[in-house]
This record gives C-alpha cells, sequence and structure tokens, in this order.
C-alpha cells in the first residue's frame, strides 16, 4: 500500500486525495490553516472548498508538514504555482530521499518562467525519474462526486509513471501513463490562458463559433509552444491536451473561464479577483507563459491578448479586433 502526503487542503488537493484513498492509499494531508486540517481529519469534510462532499475517513490531516510528510512514498504537490517554490524549500528537509513527487498544479512560474516539475526538480535536487506529472480533464468538482474521468500521469521513467498510475486508479478515475512530462504539463499550464479568453468571449455574449474558433487556434498555439520546448505533438491531441482544454472551456466550473466571464461582463481585474476564492492559475501565469514563447521565437497571439487584458493595457473592447486583424496565414503554418 503506498503512503501518500498531499500538500494543499484545497479543491483539488482534497479531492485528489479522495481519489487515492479510494485506490487503497494511506493518505494524510498538510494545509496551512488548522481549522480545515481539524475539519478535514476528525469530521471527514472540508466545506470550503467542496461543500456536501463526505471524505473517505482514513484520510487524515495535519498543519505541520514533518507530520504530513513522515515516510511518504510519494509526496503530491497541490497549492498555487507562485508558492510551490517557498513552500517546498521549507518542506525538502522532511522529503524523503527515495519518495516520488507529484505536480498536480497547472501554472508557470513568474521571473524564472519555469514550469512546476523544473521548480521542484531544482528546488528538491532530484532527478527527471522521481518527478511525476499528473493532468488532464480534470475539473475537482466533477470528481468529488465521483464522476468518471480520465487522466494523464507523465514522468520520463515508465516504472514510476506507473507506481503513480497504480497509487490513483479509482473505479471512476483512469490514469493513463505518458513519458512527454513537457507537452502534458504545459498543455495543462496554458489551457487555462485560453479558457480565460474563452470566458471572455462568453461574457461579451458572443457565441460557439467564437468561442470554438479560440479553442482551435489555443490548442495550434499550445502545440507550437510545446513542440518548440521538445514535446511531441501527439500529446496535444490528448487527454492532457484538446482533453483538458475542451473540460475548462466548455465548464461554467472553470475558475480561469468564469473569470474571463466576470471581465467580458465588465468588471475590473480587481473586483473579479476579490470575488473569486479559488485559484484561477491563468491570470498570474499568463504573462510567464507569454515571456516562454518570446524566448522562443513563437507566436501566441492568444495569449499575448489575454496577457494584454489582465494586465490592462488592452482594452477588452479590441481583444477581437486584435486576433481578427492579424496578417491573413495559413491554417497550420
Ligand atoms: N480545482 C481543479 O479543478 C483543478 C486544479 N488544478 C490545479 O491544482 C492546483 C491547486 O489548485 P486548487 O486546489 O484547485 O486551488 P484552490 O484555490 O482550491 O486551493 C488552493 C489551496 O492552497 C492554499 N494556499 C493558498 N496560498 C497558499 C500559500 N501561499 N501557501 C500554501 N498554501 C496556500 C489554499 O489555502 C488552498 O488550500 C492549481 O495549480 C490548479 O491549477 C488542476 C486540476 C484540476
Ligand atoms: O484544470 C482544471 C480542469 O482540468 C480546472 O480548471 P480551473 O482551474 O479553470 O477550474
Amino acid at each position: 500500500m503506498s503512503r501518500v502526503a498531499v500538500m494543499g487542503t484545497g479543491s483539488w488537493g482534497t479531492t485528489f486525495a479522495m481519489v487515492l484513498a479510494d485506490s487503497g492509499a494511506k493518505v494524510t494531508m498538510w494545509g496551512r490553516r488548522a481549522e480545515v486540517c481539524a475539519e478535514i481529519a476528525e469530521e471527514h469534510r472540508n466545506p470550503q472548498y467542496l461543500p456536501g462532499l463526505e471524505l473517505p475517513a482514513t484520510i487524515t490531516a495535519n498543519p505541520d508538514p514533518a507530520v504530513a510528510l513522515e515516510g511518504a512514498d510519494i509526496v503530491v504537490l497541490a497549492v498555487p504555482s507562485q508558492t510551490l517554490r517557498t513552500n517546498l524549500s521549507a518542506w525538502k528537509p522532511f522529503i524523503g530521499s527515495s519518495a516520488v513527487t507529484v505536480s498536480l498544479m497547472k501554472g508557470v512560474e513568474k521571473g524564472t518562467l519555469r514550469r512546476m516539475s523544473e521548480v521542484i526538480g531544482e528546488v528538491l535536487e532530484i532527478g527527471p525519474e522521481r518527478n511525476t506529472v499528473v493532468s488532464g480533464p480534470n475539473l475537482a468538482t466533477e470528481i468529488a462526486a465521483r464522476q468518471p474521468t480520465a487522466t494523464v500521469v507523465a514522468c520520463t521513467d515508465h516504472n514510476t509513471a506507473e507506481l503513480v498510475a497504480a497509487a490513483c486508479s479509482a473505479p471512476y478515475f483512469r490514469p493513463y501513463t505518458n513519458h512527454d512530462v513537457i507537452g502534458v504539463e504545459l498543455s495543462g499550464a496554458v489551457k487555462n490562458v485560453i479558457a480565460l479568453a474563452v470566458g471572455m468571449v462568453e461574457g461579451m455574449g458572443l457565441g460557439d463559433n467564437s468561442k470554438a474558433s479560440i479553442i482551435t487556434r489555443g490548442l495550434a498555439e499550445i502545440t507550437r509552444l510545446g513542440v518548440s520546448l521538445g514535446a511531441e505533438p501527439a500529446t496535444f491531441a490528448g487527454l492532457a491536451g484538446m482533453g483538458d482544454l475542451v473540460a475548462t472551456c466548455a465548464s461554467p466550473l472553470s475558475r480561469n473561464r468564469t473569470f474571463g466571464v466576470h471581465l467580458g461582463q465588465g468588471m475590473s481585474v480587481d473586483e473579479t479577483v476579490a470575488i473569486t476564492n479559488q485559484t484561477a492559475e491563468g491570470v498570474k501565469s499568463a504573462g510567464a507563459i507569454l515571456g516562454l514563447a518570446k524566448a522562443h521565437g513563437v507566436d501566441m497571439p492568444i495569449a499575448e491578448a489575454v496577457t494584454g487584458v489582465v494586465s490592462g493595457e488592452l482594452p477588452l473592447s479590441e481583444l477581437a479586433q486584435s486576433l481578427l486583424s492579424r496578417r491573413r496565414k495559413s491554417e497550420f503554418a
């Protein structure tokens, strides 16, 4: 039986802990708020993030990272991307020398432009054979209701990917393995930016043709960036690529899409931040993703437009025109 530490008691960390427990793993969670840990450990619920959900009674939780990480073979990281480096540096002394890491996070670090698995490798000084990423069409609220879905466990080492896939194979949760860490991870981060754009389109009252155009050209952007960074094109047609893009851009449950809807309806970024109590990673990662694209000479007009709107440099009323007035080109150039 795997002994798993889940670091983060937000909506995905908690739901993934349930998946692991339903798969037979022994799970201890860490959360920064003692009262949330107590609710999980003693009342088997986390009402702020997942109202109505009854968690498996086997899940424990503790606000002390040393306790949560003690003896863990698998360490799952589920905090907001921009906080990972600081948190992980503090947790490093308590992480076992042979533990496998799992990143659930879908962001890119501001400043360094690093993917989350790169931050993990750097901070913990571990090789790629112990460093995995789980990403796919995984809206936490649906999975918390034990609705069926699939996902991707990515690692350059097949045995490690298999180990993590076995630990999170529940009756309603089917993991596939993939060795393309870059492609899987970038897909998850960039789709959040595309979902922001789709939300803006929705909020402005535009229809499905506009949304489908953004989703499809968004996938073209994600693929272009990924391939230029060494990812495999096939990954972007898979669950972590198209699968997650479709789920996130279509679903009112998506925090990124919802954030975009509010902007499209005329709210400012600050007003939208004030009413958003969960993590919309695309808002903070958009600029870093654009930075990555620029550093590699990759054209990403949708990411550029979203970054412009979020930073206040592009008026929302000019979003559509900024994309439609570009020079005509071949679809697959
Ligand atoms: N919720 C979802 O449906 C999915 C989320 N993800 C990704 O999982 C990651 C975590 O997201 P969620 O759990 O959904 O977020 P959330 O907003 O539901 O929860 C975030 C958690 O991190 C904690 N937190 C906030 N700031 C912190 C800090 N400075 N240090 C330590 N902890 C802090 C919060 O208290 C909360 O427990 C994100 O990268 C997200 O993109 C991936 C797939 C699905
Ligand atoms: O990553 C997700 C679904 O796979 C969740 O998307 P949001 O963070 O936009 O809610």
